[in-house]
Order: C-alpha cells, then sequence, then structure tokens
C-alpha cells in the first residue's frame, strides 16, 4: 500500500540529500536499466545543509551544560523547526521534541528493472551412506546432527577432497559447507596408520575469521569426532589465557581450529608449536580471511607450514568466494576443483516469473541468496531512523511473537549507544496512571549485543544465550556476519548498508538456513537509495517497505500514546496519530539521551563513530556514501542528540582538503590509506592480542572505545 501524499504534507524539501549526479554515479559503476524517480513529499523552505568536511577533535571533557547550553528538558532547540504539539496554545499534547516530520528530505522512488536471482537448490536425496564412510561417522551423523541427507554442496565436495584434491567451496549461506570439509577430514584421519597420537600435533589447522565461528565449528567437529577418541580436536581464539593456550599445544592438539591472528602469535612465542604433520589446511570464510585485513597474519601462517610440511590438501570455502581473492592472496592450491552449486539452477524470484526478458548470466561476483529468504529496504529520512528502527524492533520482537532478530551496526560505539537507549526507553514498564496497559507493553524485550571490544567470556556468553534463546534481538557488529549458525534467527536488519556486497550476503545468511525462511531490512536515506542499484548489479534484488507502514506499529503500543490531560479526545486520523507516537518515542529517547552526562557522551561518541564509517566505503561506493552527503543536524537527531555536537569540527579556512582524516586513536599516525582500511576491518575481527608483537601495554578505555568493533 503506497501512503497518499497528504498524510507526508509535513515533509519539506531535502536538507541532506546531497548535490551528488547519481545518473553519474550509476553509469560509473555500469549500472544501467535502474532508474530512480524521485517522489517529491512537499516543497518548503529548505534548510540549509551543513556542509561536511569532518575533522573529529577528540571529545572534549565538558559537561553538558557547556556543551550544549543549560538544558531544558524536552524544550525544542532546532530553531529551523516547531514544536509539532503546542501545550499552551491547544492545551492538551505534551510533546517535548523538535519537529521529526519536517524539514526532510524528498524519499525516491525506487525502480528496478528485472533481476534474477540466483539460488541453489539445497537438499538431495543422496544419503551419507552411499559415500563409503566409517559406518560409525555415518551413525554419529545421525545421532548427533539428525542429519542423513547430503546437501548439494556435500555432494560434490565431500567426494572431491577425499580423492585428495584442493578445492574451492563455494555455495549460499546455510547450506552446510562445515561438514563438506568436516567429514572428509575425520574420514581421512581415523584412517591413518599408525594411528594418530595426540603428541603428533597438529594434522589439520582450520582458519576462520572470528572467536565465534572458532567455538562453533570447535563443537561440530568434536561432535564428528565422538567415535574417534584418540584424535584431538582444540581451538586457539584469543581471549583466553595464553598460558593454558600454550599447556593444550604442548600436550598435542590434532585438529587445530584458529583465528589467524591468535596463530601467528603462537607461531612467535610457543616453542612447541609444529606443522610438521599437517595434511589439511582449510580457510572457511576464505575470501574474508585472504582479504586486506589478514594478509599479514596468512603470509606467516603460511611461511611456518611450508617451512615444515611439504604435501597438504588446501581447502578454501565461502558464499562469496572469488578468484580474484585467491589470486591476490597468492595461495598457492594445486590443480583445485571449483565446487560451485549456484550457477546450476538460476531461477527468477518468485515476483519475476513471467518477466520476459532474457537472464543474464552469473557474474564473477554474484551470489546465489536462500530461496526462502525475503529482503527488503526501507528507506527513511536521517532524523526518523531511531524512531523506525525502534518501531521495528518493537513490532517484530515485541508485538510478533515467536521472533528471533539481529541487528547489525557498523561500529561497536553504535551498538553500545543502541543497547543503552532501547534498554532504558524501550524496556520501560508504563507509567502508572496509563489507563489498563496493553499486554504487549508489560513484555520486555530480551536484548544481547555483541562486538569486538566485549571481553571474551562476554562474548561467548552472548553467543551461547542467542543460541540457545527462543525469542531475543542481538545488536552486533560484522563480528557476527560471517559462519554463525544461530537457529531461527527469522530477522535481519541492517542499520545502514554493508561496505560490499559479499557482507550483505553473510549479513542476511544468519536466516533463513537450511532450507528455513526468514526476511531481512536494510535501512537506507534517501541520498542512499542508489545502493539497491548497486545491489542489483549483483544479482541481489530487495523489495521496498514503506516508513509509514513500518511506524504503524506504535498504534499498538499505549506507552506512545500522546497524552490529552485527562479528558478523552476523539482519535484523530491515523496518520497523525502516527506521527504523534513516533515523536512522543523520539521524545522519549531524547529525554533519556540528555538526563545524564554519561548517556549524552555516549550518544556524541556513537554519532562520531557513524561518522567515521561513513568514511570507510569502498571508493567505488563513495558516489552514494560520502560524508558530505550527511546532515549532520538530521543524523544526530537519530542519536537522540537535539543538536549536532559542538566538537564535530568544521574545515578550518584554507587547510588542506586531503588532510582531513579522523582521528583514530587507536591506529598508528603513519599509514596509507589501504593499510588504514586494513587496520580498522583488522579491528572488526581482531582475536584479542596485538599480531605477533610482544604483549603491549593496555590502552586506556577511552582510546579502546575508539574502535570499530
Ligand atoms: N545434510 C544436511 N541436512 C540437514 N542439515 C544440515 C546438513 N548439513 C548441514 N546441516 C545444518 O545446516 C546448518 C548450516 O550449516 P553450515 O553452518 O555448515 O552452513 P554454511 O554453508 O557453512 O553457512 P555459512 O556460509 O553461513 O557459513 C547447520 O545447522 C548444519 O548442522
Amino acid at each position: 500500500m503506497r501512503v497518499s501524499e497528504p498524510l507526508l504534507g509535513g515533509l519539506r524539501r531535502p536538507g541532506d540529500s546531497g548535490s551528488g549526479d547519481s545518473s553519474a554515479g550509476a553509469m560509473a559503476l555500469g549500472f544501467s536499466g535502474h532508474k530512480v524517480a524521485k517522489r517529491k513529499l512537499q516543497e518548503s523552505s529548505e534548510e540549509p545543509p551543513l556542509k561536511l568536511n569532518i575533522q573529529f577533535s577528540s571529545p572534549e571533557r565538558k559537561t553538558s551544560k557547556e556543551r550544549y547550553g543549560p538544558s531544558k528538558r524536552g524544550a525544542v532547540t532546532d530553531s529551523s523547526a516547531k514544536p509539532t504539539f503546542n501545550a499552551s496554545r491547544e492545551g492538551r499534547a505534551q510533546v517535548k521534541t523538535s519537529s521529526l516530520f519536517k524539514n526532510n528530505p524528498e524519499i525516491p522512488e525506487i525502480h528496478r528493472s528485472s533481476v534474477k536471482q540466483l539460488q541453489e537448490k539445497v537438499f538431495t536425496s543422496d544419503s551419507f551412506e552411499a559415500l563409503d564412510l566409517h559406518p560409525h561417522l555415518v551413525s554419529t551423523l545421525s545421532s548427533l546432527f539428525s542429519i542423513t541427507k547430503m546437501t548439494r554442496v556435500q555432494k560434490v565436495t565431500i567426494p572431491t577432497l577425499l580423492s585428495g584434491r584442493d578445492a574451492m567451496v563455494q555455495s549460499q549461506t546455510g547450506s552446510g559447507k562445515t561438514l563438506s570439509y568436516g567429514v572428509p577430514l575425520i574420514q581421512s584421519l581415523q584412517g591413518l596408520s599408525p594411528k594418530i597420537q595426540r603428541s603428533d600435533g597438529p594434522y589439520a589447522l582450520i582458519l576462520v575469521p572470528t572467536r565465534e565461528l572458532a567455538l562453533q565449528s570447535f563443537d561440530t567437529i568434536q561432535k564428528l569426532l565422538k567415535p574417534f577418541m584418540w584424535i584431538v580436536p582444540g581451538v586457539l581464539m584469543g581471549g583466553e589465557k595464553k598460558k593454558s593456550e600454550k599447556a593444550r599445544i604442548r600436550k598435542g592438539i590434532n585438529i587445530l581450529i584458529s583465528t589467524p591472528g591468535r596463530l601467528v602469535d603462537h607461531i612467535k612465542t610457543t616453542k612447541n608449536i609444529h606443522f610438521g604433520r599437517v595434511r589439511w589446511l582449510i580457510l572457511d570464510e576464505a575470501d574474508r580471511i585472504l582479504d586486506l585485513g589478514f594478509e599479514k597474519d596468512i603470509t606467516a601462517i603460511l611461511n611456518a607450514l611450508n617451512a615444515e610440511c611439504e604435501v597438504r590438501q588446501n581447502v578454501l570455502l565461502s558464499a562469496t568466494l572469488s578468484q580474484a581473492v585467491v589470486r591476490l592472496a597468492d595461495i598457492s592450491l594445486k590443480d583445485p576443483v571449483n565446487v560451485s552449486v549456484t550457477e546450476e539452477v538460476p531461477v527468477a524470484s518468485p515476483r519475476e516469473q513471467g518477466d520476459p526478458r532474457p537472464t543474464e548470466p552469473p557474474g564473477p561476483d554474484s551470489y546465489a541468496i536462500p530461496e526462502n529468504l525475503q529482503q527488503h529496504v526501507v528507506v527513511v529520512p536521517s532524523k526518523l531512523r531511531l524512531v523506525l528502527l525502534a518501531a521495528f524492533v518493537l513490532d517484530k520482537t515485541l508485538y510478533e511473537k515467536k521472533q528471533k532478530m539481529i541487528v547489525f551496526f557498523p561500529s561497536c560505539e553504535l551498538v553500545e549507544f543502541h543497547y543503552m537507549l532501547f534498554n532504558n526507553v524501550l524496556n520501560t514498564v508504563p507509567e502508572a496512571e496509563s489507563p489498563e496497559p496493553t499486554p504487549v507493553a508489560t513484555r520486555r524485550l530480551n536484548l544481547l549485543r555483541l562486538h569486538g571490544n566485549m571481553d571474551q567470556k562476554e562474548r561467548t556468553d552472548v553467543f551461547l544465550e542467542f543460541s540457545q534463546c527462543r525469542n531475543g534481538i542481538l545488536l552486533c557488529t560484522d563480528v557476527a556476519a560471517r559462519g554463525l549458525d544461530l537457529p531461527q534467527v527469522t530477522w535481519i536488519v541492517q542499520y545502514s548498508a554493508p561496505t560490499s556486497p559479499a557482507e550483505y550476503i553473510h549479513r542476511i545468511g544468519r536466516t533463513a538456513r537450511i532450507g528455513c525462511r526468514g526476511s531481512s531490512l536494510l535501512l537506507l536515506t534517501p541520498s542512499e537509495t542508489e545502493y539497491v542499484e548497486s545491489l542489483a548489479a549483483h544479482k541481489i534484488s530487495v523489495s521496498e517497505l514503506k516508513m509509514e507502514e513500518l511506524l504503524d506499529c506504535l498504534m499498538k503500543d499505549d506507552r506512545f500514546r500522546v497524552k490529552r490531560g485527562g479528558s478523552k479526545e476523539s482519535q484523530e486520523a491515523g496518520e497523525q496519530e502516527r506521527r504523534r507516537r513516533a515523536t512522543v518515542l523520539q521524545s522519549k529517547f531524547e529525554d533519556y539521551v540528555h538526563s545524564s552526562e554519561e548517556a549524552l557522551l555516549q550518544a556524541k561518541t556513537a554519532l562520531q563513530s557513524f561518522i567515521r564509517s561513513y568514511a570507510t566505503y569502498h571508493r567505488t561506493l563513495k558516489h552514494i556514501f560520502h560524508v558530505r552527503r550527511l546532515h549532520l543536524g538530521h543524523v544526530a537527531k537519530s542519536f537522540g542528540l537535539r543538536d549536532a555536537p559542538q566538537n564535530l569540527v568544521r574545515p578550518r579556512p584554507g587547510a588542506k582538503k586531503r588532510g582531513h582524516r579522523q582521528e583514530r586513536p587507536d591506529l598508528p599516525k603513519k599509514l596509507t590509506n589501504k593499510q588504514r582500511l586494513a587496520a580498522i576491518m583488522r579491528s572488526e575481527y581482531s582475536s584479542g592480542i596485538s599480531p605477533g608483537g610482544p604483549k603491549k601495554p593496555k590502552r586506556s578505555k577511552k582510546s579502546q572505545s575508539q574502535k570499530r568493533t
């Protein structure tokens, strides 16, 4: 349902859509056939956008009074906008916030040409018994995993690996790649003669990008090894005391699962780690491991392996594996078999069935998407982003039942901020005077968070809790984007666009796994809608949901009803009521953010971090995501701030254009752009220790909080 114009009558012309020429950008990327038509919401006097060329000064230790002037809780501080409700004039509504629905940019209408998504058939009717595996291995699959039939990728990969070949395996998220390498690995190791001894050390190395994935892979391998107790698996992942890891290495680990950084650290500092018997090197999420962030670690690991073992089988797996990445990493594969089940079954997505146009062959960066995954996008002006996100979280996880959601944010600071805010504002019990609180309002959101700045114990606890819970919302960074098999996740929400289509695929791939159903929602601002075309170029098709419809759910919750001074008034039109409730919710957020120095600082830190993250988009996406396009005042609103903070310094007159880099106290000063990006990505997947070198003194909490994840 499209929303009629009058509903949007309060919206004004854009203040933040920037001046970039989107069609020029589209041509530069080679897009064709996609049009973005502008739907003008309403003409109005235009608030000039703040031109940003931001330099960051470190947060000043000022009181909120100094920073924002005397605090008037609930006062309207956006001078360009009048309050939506005027208590004194109308004598009723008490909405304490600046105008949420005014001065917003026009929302473009997205027209897309047909995109034929690639899909794979996941299941086969072939059973594992057909593979001549050890009968105990087959019975373990059935008893511990409840699995008897192979998936397509398993059917092709397992015999390939059993024949001793190297392989590059690409298949969609949640299609069973772990067992594709796990089963042949265990089958081959259990059959070795003489029998493997624990003291022999590693026969196989499995490298994964994150600690949680290391734990998960370890769990799978350990289960597979149940009938073969003489083979010992072990996980090295940082966060744990290195001393105890060294002790385990000394005793012997036959299948070693590790994050690259942690393994490099042991290679450099642990005497007893030897690779003379290694026969398998498995890189799960290989494209992630082989790209920029881990380049140095992988080189160190390959050097150590090559120095001690001559013959080994190499296996690379990912849902987004590309030859280019492998070539870039210069990993030596011996005549590898390319396992890809994707292009075999190109089918139209249901909404495009019947389109007479011919299907283009899949490009090198086109990836299959699970058949039962419904992808959505919503275009929301910056000012409304926070309210919309909150409304959506409430709708799916509080007002509906049996929903489990993951929300991806671009940095740890954003995760922390939203975790704090949602817990304190959305999990409040309705006030006593509320007339008969609705049942939904008395329930609580089960909020969890996961990012790279948390200590390992907490990370593991959260990972396990979210794996096991039936309802919950995980707020996280991309630390949870790769490989994690979290059961029954029904919704994936992306607060902002990921930096690459591959990361988009992995994020949404946390739902609709192994034949299950799931949905995803990507939030874009009006100036970012061209990103939909960028996804389409990779054969990713998203359908649009309307912001107004998503905000409708606020009607279900009386906590956001506007107070009417005791007497009941007749219901205003639904659209007005919806906007009032959204404003009440925003007002609650703003009140909370401005209620303490700590909350205010956290909001400001998150805003700063968001703008930094905006600067990390690849140059091919810079025409869509450029800090100059951000309207700082509007973005500040989505952090519950009534004004743009003062310490986001505008460029000094005459300052060199190219020198305006954000301060990253956690990164060395002298870095090239490439090294800088690599360092930021590294911190995302940090193994918890500084790579290779001796232990550095702990950084202060302040500088740690600047880390991306
Ligand atoms: N043959 C099978 N039949 C049914 N379920 C299976 C089968 N093989 C694996 N699974 C289950 O499917 C789920 C997803 O498997 P897995 O995590 O290996 O997917 P993946 O392809 O590695 O995904 P990603 O690309 O996201 O890492 C797991 O819960 C696993 O136990």
